[in-house]
């Protein structure tokens, strides 16, 4: 195979990470091919100090990797599967999802263990309305403060002493070196994560079918399961942007469970909904638990949520 492979990233150290992760494993794959990396940066990475809610959602972060794809400057990008908005480009789709790594949120802190640790009033950072709503709704004397920015940008601030803690997804601590910062895992119980989280998908032309067959080594069939089965939820949800919803699919030999969550921002009501089904019916499943929550109301938090950021 002669063809070179080149990769569209943003230029974070998780993207980078994620990037040279497939750069790798496509080399172990296919011996002698040629793989390089496109750093790009992104919409969402110029604006770091807004509220991703309300500067146009997730999609920010993959417009320029698409248009790379779509004028030919790249053949594959590399995505967090939590930042991939549900549909794509004409032209463009979703060929291969790697292996999950631990879908959980982690605590992470400087003093303090856990939150059931922290004193009443500390201040916790985060961005994410699925992380304040489950935090809120368990501990509402906490203060929750906006925290975004990359991963090394956060532990930074943490450091610099703005936070009595911060959650972050364990999955890129790990990734990035930083597993020792983990005070504590947050169980799935306590922090429903948010759909496709740990999770790394690849990006590519359609019509690119030799593309396709060098990636199909990539593909876990496992993850990619579990993770239809949560986007399945967020589509029909209409949870394209930052909103407070969290899902979470395991398999049970052939079936698949998935939990779905829809929460108030502010911790007041949290609704539940879970089901399980062949995994053959992944996106089925996703269907059926969104409903179940649109049908205890999820459609009016939403709607509350998305009136705030501005676009209905
Ligand atoms: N929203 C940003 C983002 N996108 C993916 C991850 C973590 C890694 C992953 O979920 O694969 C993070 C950081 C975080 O939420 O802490």
């Amino acid at each position: 195979m002669s063809r070179e492979i080149r990769i569209a990233t943003r230029k974070s150290a998780l993207a980078l990470w994620q990037a040279e992760f497939v750069k790798a494993r496509l080399e172990e794959a296919h011996p002698g091919i040629r793989v390089s990396l496109v750093p790009m940066v992104s919409k969402g990475d110029k604006l770091l100090d807004a509220p991703l809610a309300k500067i146009g959602g997730k999609g920010l972060f993959v417009k320029e990797l698409e248009t790379a794809l779509l004028e030919n400057e790249a053949d594959i990008a590399v995505h967090s599967m939590k930042d991939v908005p549900m549909d794509f480009p004409e032209g463009l789709g979703l060929y291969c999802i790697c292996e999950r790594e631990d879908p959980r949120d982690a605590f992470v802190s400087n003093r303090f263990d856990s939150l059931d640790a922290l004193p009443a009033g500390s201040v916790v950072g985060t961005s994410s309305l699925r992380r304040q709503a489950q935090l809120l709704a368990r501990r509402p004397d906490l203060k929750i403060q906006f925290l975004r920015g990359n991963v090394n940008t956060r532990l930074a601030k943490l450091d610099a002493g703005e936070y009595d803690a911060i959650i972050l997804a364990a999955a890129g601590l790990i990734r990035l070196g930083f597993e020792g910062r983990i005070r504590s895992s947050i169980s799935v119980e306590d922090s429903l994560p948010a759909g496709g989280q740990g999770a790394v998908g690849i990006e590519c032309r359609t019509a690119d079918s030799e593309i396709h067959a060098l990636l199909a080594p990539l593909h876990h069939q496992a993850t990619a399961l579990r993770v239809i089965a949560e986007r399945a939820l967020n589509k029909h949800l209409n949870g394209g942007c930052q909103v407070p919803i969290a899902c979470y699919a395991i398999l049970e030999g052939e079936q698949l469970w998935l939990r779905g969550l829809v929460g108030e921002p502010n911790g007041g009501k949290l609704l539940r909904a879970e089901g399980r089904a062949a995994s053959a019916d992944a996106e089925a499943l996703g269907v059926k638990v969104a409903d179940e929550l649109l049908k205890q109301g999820a459609g009016d938090i939403l709607k509350a949520v998305y009136g705030e950021a501005g676009h209905p």
